[in-house]
């Protein structure tokens, strides 16, 4: 009961209306008002349970899946759930599945490459799942590298066919998410190649790979899962999957074609549009990968945060209560930055979204001029987001003790699930590589008077912000979205002019590139926490109802702000940005922060408005009820059931016998 009354305690000194921040965190109140519906939803139907997810040997985890999806499905038809409304029910039934590929990449792929006759022909299959899609891209030997894959689709004009084939062990598709066991087509990357044997690289295809009949694989396909992953429960509940093609026949039609063409002659015809469009799906997807590391990590941090109010350690006096380990200035140094990242990337996915729906409006008006920063800022933010967030859920099961090693912390497996988030979609540190060509690219072009819009417009006040001081002469000046703004941005500025003048020294600019490469990944950092950065600024300068609200928002900004130049202080202050002493002062600022984050922690944490379901922790439980349960908890497992284990008469009984005879010797 105690422990109850601790969160009570802690919810009555909040300084804002909680309601209201839910709203701003939901986006809008038709979006609160959709998720909160769900996620009871979800919670309320036993079939989506998933206490013993962790206990379960694979094929049963697997079969479990399948009857989970195919619930989900039966809900959202006789429901009649809209498209936002079922997607945010997958969501909260957090489970990796086949689902989410087929709806996340095999639909969106036919959307954005399909002609309209190829859309009419299989989005109507898709969409009621008469049948089920994967996304067939990355090999056994390839995968970053997507122009060297090595899958080829050569056309046959006798039979006005594609044939697929695997030409070498290498070129098995290999990772997949939902080819293993279920999807029955995928969308295959593989090489164009037509009658005069010339390679027009690498283009998507629908193929059929397995009957709709008895679900056996086609002939000419061999297929199937890759083999447990990391972690117990976690992502394996997808089926991962690997598929070969031996000399395998689709009609020329199945090449998706709204990108390039190949005629009945088998002519090839690329649209006036960039070949780049090809990977548009990953564009799409790395965006929702930015939305959804502010759920993780926000999952996280609220059972961190609630546990820390609940628990304590130490600072007893006569008999007293111990200290709330929420109270010690170290957790909080550790957790609250990670509270405020969990806001900052909240609004910069939202961010990042407007600015995918701007790209592709402009695409469909052939105005490809903003292509290069969308793919930037989603391999960026995409980059940044996931590693912090899978670096965080980590530092939140350290934040929990002893305790957020337990399976039933919800901790452990929501690591697992996440950390493949970091190489998925692109590898990260590939991802910002890409991110640091974009703004080497901005920077030589600055001398020949080009004016750099967007996310890399500052680039264009290179000369002031070359030479540009910070002001800061005591440590409220930090409290000064400018003076914040300014020094992020004089040190992305300083960090890629560096890059560019030593690129300068080498011959060949690939070689520099190969030799910078750590340099230049550090630069694209600092563009992608400034976008961050700015990003929760613009969103302060909205209008934001609800009491105490914008300013819970000011103080994590500054939060995440002043924690980030307190731990890239090296960069800050050898460009120059600022000196040592603002260093210190920022720091200071950042301490008194803390004690302003204090009382509103618990609030803040649930204007997530996470069902008890959706977080699977016991530290995390809203009433913060945590020993009960969690003594509750050690019964319930399997090794409990007898009070003797078995192997005691094989294992435990003939040593102990043994050594009795040893010691009456
Ligand atoms: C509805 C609800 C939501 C659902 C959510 C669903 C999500 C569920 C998540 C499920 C979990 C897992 C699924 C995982 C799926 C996958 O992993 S699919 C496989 C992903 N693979 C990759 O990401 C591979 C990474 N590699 C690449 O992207 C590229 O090859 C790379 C960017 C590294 C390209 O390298 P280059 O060597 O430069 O190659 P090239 O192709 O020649 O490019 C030259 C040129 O093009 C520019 N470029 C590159 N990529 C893009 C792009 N995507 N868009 C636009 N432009 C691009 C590049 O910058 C170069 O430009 P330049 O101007 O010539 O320098
Ligand atoms: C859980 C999971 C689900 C997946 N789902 C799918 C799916 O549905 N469909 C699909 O097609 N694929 C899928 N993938 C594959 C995924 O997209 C690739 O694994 C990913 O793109 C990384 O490529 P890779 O494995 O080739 O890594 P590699 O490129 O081999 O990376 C290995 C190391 O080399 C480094 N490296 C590579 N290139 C460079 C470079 N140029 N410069 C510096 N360092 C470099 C990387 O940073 C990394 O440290 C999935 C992967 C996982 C783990």
């Amino acid at each position: 009961m105690e422990d109850v009354d601790h969160l009570a305690h802690e919810r009555s000194k909040a300084q804002f209306d909680v309601e209201e921040m839910k709203i701003v965190w939901a986006g809008s109140r038709h979006a609160f008002e959709v998720t909160d519906r769900m996620s009871r939803l979800v919670a309320s139907d036993p079939i989506f349970r998933k206490d013993n997810r962790t206990l379960l040997p694979r094929k049963e985890l697997f079969k479990n899946t399948l009857r989970k999806a195919a619930h989900a499905w039966k809900r959202i038809i006789e429901l009649r759930l809209t498209e936002e409304e079922a997607s945010k029910l997958r969501f909260f039934a957090d489970e990796p599945n086949f689902t989410e590929l087929h709806w996340g990449m095999f639909v969106p792929f036919i959307k954005g490459q399909g002609t309209d006759e190829q859309q009419k022909k299989w989005l109507p299959l898709a969409y009621k799942m008469q049948i089920i899609g994967c996304y067939a891209q990355t090999e056994l030997g390839h995968g970053s590298n997507v122009q060297g894959l090595e899958t080829t689709a050569t056309f046959d004009p006798l039979t006005d066919e594609f044939v697929i084939h695997s030409p070498t062990l290498a070129s098995s598709k290999w990772w997949p998410g939902g080819l293993g066991k279920v999807s029955t087509h995928a969308v295959v990357f593989a090489r164009l190649i037509i009658t005069d044997d010339r390679d027009y690289g690498v283009h998507g295809f629908i193929v059929q790979l397995r009957s709709l009949d008895d679900h056996l694989p086609l002939p000419g396909i061999t297929v199937g899962d890759i083999g447990n992953k990391f972690g117990s429960g976690a992502y394996n509940t997808m089926d991962n999957g690997l598929l070969r093609f031996d000399n395998v026949r689709i009609p020329r039609d199945q090449m998706l074609m709204r990108i390039s063409q190949v005629t009945r002659e088998g002519k090839y015809v690329q649209s006036n549009v960039p070949r780049q469009l090809v990977y548009g799906t990953m564009v799409y997807v790395r965006q929702t990968i930015v939305a959804d590391a502010s759920c993780a990590l926000a999952r996280a941090v609220c059972i961190a945060t609630r546990y820390s109010a609940v628990r304590r350690q130490f600072g007893s006096q006569n008999g007293g209560v111990e200290t709330q380990v929420i109270d010690y200035k170290t957790q909080q140094n550790r957790l609250f930055p990670l509270l405020a990242s969990a806001y900052a990337f909240r609004f910069v996915g939202e961010w990042l979204k407007w600015l995918y729906t701007d790209v592709t409006q402009r695409l469909q008006a052939k105005d490809f001029s903003t292509l290069p920063e969308a793919h930037a800022c989603t391999a960026g933010l995409k980059s940044l987001t996931t590693t912090v967030t899978a670096d965080s859920i980590e530092e939140c099961r350290k934040l929990c003790g002893g305790h957020g090693y337990l399976s039933c912390s919800g901790l452990p497996e929501l690591f697992a699930v996440y950390i493949p988030a970091c190489t998925y979609e692109g590898d990260n540190v590939v991802l910002l590589l890409q991110v640091a060509r974009f703004l080497m690219k901005t920077v030589s072009q600055l001398p020949s008077g080009m004016k750099p819009v967007g996310t890399t417009a500052y680039l264009g006040r290179v000369e002031d912000l070359m030479q540009c001081h910070s002001t800061v002469k005591k440590a409220e000046d930090w409290l000064n979205p400018s003076v914040v703004l300014e020094v992020f941005e004089a040190r992305a500025t300083r960090l890629s002019v560096a890059c560019a003048q030593n690129l300068s020294k080498f011959a060949k600019q690939e070689e520099g590139f190969l030799e910078l490469a750590a340099d230049l990944v550090e630069a694209a950092v600092a563009h992608c926490q400034l976008i961050v950065v700015s990003k929760f600024i613009e969103k302060l300068q909205e209008d934001i109802p609800g009491k105490g609200v914008k300013e819970q928002l000011q103080t994590l900004c500054y939060v995440y702000a002043l924690n980030l130049l307190h731990k890239h202080l090296g960069d800050f202050v050898a460009t120059g940005c600022i000196t040592p002493k603002q260093a210190s002062l920022a720091n200071d600022q950042l301490r008194s922060l803390y004690s302003q984050v204090r009382p509103n922690a618990v609030a803040l944490v649930d204007s997530f408005n996470y069902t008890d379901h959706y977080l699977s922790s016991i530290l995390g439980r809203y009433d913060g009820n945590v020993y009960p349960k969690l003594y509750e908890e050690a019964w319930k497992d399997p090794l409990n059931e007898s009070v003797v284990p078995d192997g005691y008469h094989e294992y435990i009984r003939p040593l102990l016998k043994q050594q009795l005879r040893n010691a009456r010797l």
